[in-house]
């Protein structure tokens, strides 16, 4: 009989309803209630995205998608998907009790972001081993923003973009490569997440041969203490009025599928912006269940495992 091993999947998590919003938003500030104003503006940027975000079910479709192809691929192993989330439920202690439940032994992790930072993967990763305690070993994949198929799955649908503009629109389109926005205090902690963007940024350049590329910051958090930039809006009109682009390709590669940062923060924000400026806005598909994004996760497990 196969040896029977769990993956366990994690992800940011989202509400499932309204009533959930002030709850989860709870959460994610470590049990602090957010103020009216504040749970006002995030209720509406949902509902700006058409109520609710696809995050939940896109969670579960990108989990599934890689169990089945975890065990399509290999014959040694049966792997059992437990999908754990960080500010709502199921847990990510919730989907250990499930494991612990099953019978399991030993598993192995990944997080449906690419970026390695002590405030996201590794928060998840210790939750999990803490709730583990003795009783399950859990082998972690910690970043995967590098694995080739990863690249080759943004620098094929960037090509796609490029390549159906006119010559002269391609000489003044700009790529802009972007992740979520973090405290730069992380840095001074050793923190990779910056150069991990960094090095995603230059592998898609390279990989594509797309001449004009920046980095760039969204969805930063509001309090006084520095976050990384610049923010993706900001870094659209100051690439506008100083470097003369005309068009944008935004690729929000720190997230996986079109929710609420994406909707949001790029499809209406920046556009918004490139509206304003006369710009050409483009935002390639997110990964989703892509085959190469998901092998792109199996390789890193089985990099991982070997
Ligand atoms: C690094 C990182 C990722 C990527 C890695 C990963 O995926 O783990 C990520 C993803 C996501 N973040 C998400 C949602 C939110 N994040 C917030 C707030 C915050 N995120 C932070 C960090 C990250 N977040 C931080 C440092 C804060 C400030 C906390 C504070 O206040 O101290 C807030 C509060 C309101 C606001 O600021 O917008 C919301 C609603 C959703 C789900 C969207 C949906 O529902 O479709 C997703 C995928
Ligand atoms: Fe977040």
């Amino acid at each position: 009989m196969k040896e029977v091993k769990g993956l366990l999947v994690m992800a940011y998590g989202t509400p499932y309803k309204e009533e959930d919003i002030e709850p989860y938003y709870t959460h994610i500030r470590h049990g602090r209630r957010p103020s009216d104003e504040h749970l006002e503006d995030l209720r509406s940027r949902y509902e700006a995205i058409g109520g609710l975000s696809p995050l939940a079910a896109a969670t579960q479709a990108q989990a599934e998608a890689l169990c089945a192809r975890l065990n399509e691929v290999q014959d040694d192993v049966e792997y059992k998907l437990f999908i754990g989330l960080k500010h709502i439920h199921p847990f990510i202690e919730d989907a250990v009790e499930e494991m612990v439940a099953a019978g399991i032994k030993e598993a192995v992790s990944i997080v449906l972001a690419p970026h390695f930072s002590t405030f996201s993967i590794k928060s998840y990763n210790g939750r999990a081993t803490e709730a583990a305690g003795e009783r399950l070993t859990i082998t972690a994949v910690e970043s995967w923003y590098d694995e080739p198929k990863f690249i080759a799955y943004w620098h094929n649908k960037v090509n796609e973009i490029f390549d159906a503009m006119s010559n002269e629109e391609r000489e003044k389109a700009c790529l802009i490569v972007s992740a979520h926005s973090l405290p730069t205090k992380i840095k001074e902690m050793g923190d990779p997440y910056e150069d991990q963007l960094i090095e995603t940024a230059r592998l898609i350049q390279e990989a594509s041969g797309v001449k004009n590329v920046e980095v760039g910051w969204q969805s930063a958090g509001q309090t006084s203490e520095p976050w990384f930039g610049p923010d993706v809006q900001d870094l659209t009109r100051d690439l506008y009025e100083q470097k003369g682009f005309r068009s944008f390709v935004y690729t929000p590669v720190g997230f996986v599928t079109e929710h609420l940062e994406v909707l949001y923060d790029n499809d209406y924000e920046c556009k918004v912006v490139c509206d304003e400026l006369g710009a050409n806005y483009y935002r390639p598909a997110m990964p989703n269940t892509h085959p190469l994004f998901i092998d792109a996760m199996v390789d890193a497990i089985h990099k991982k495992l070997s």
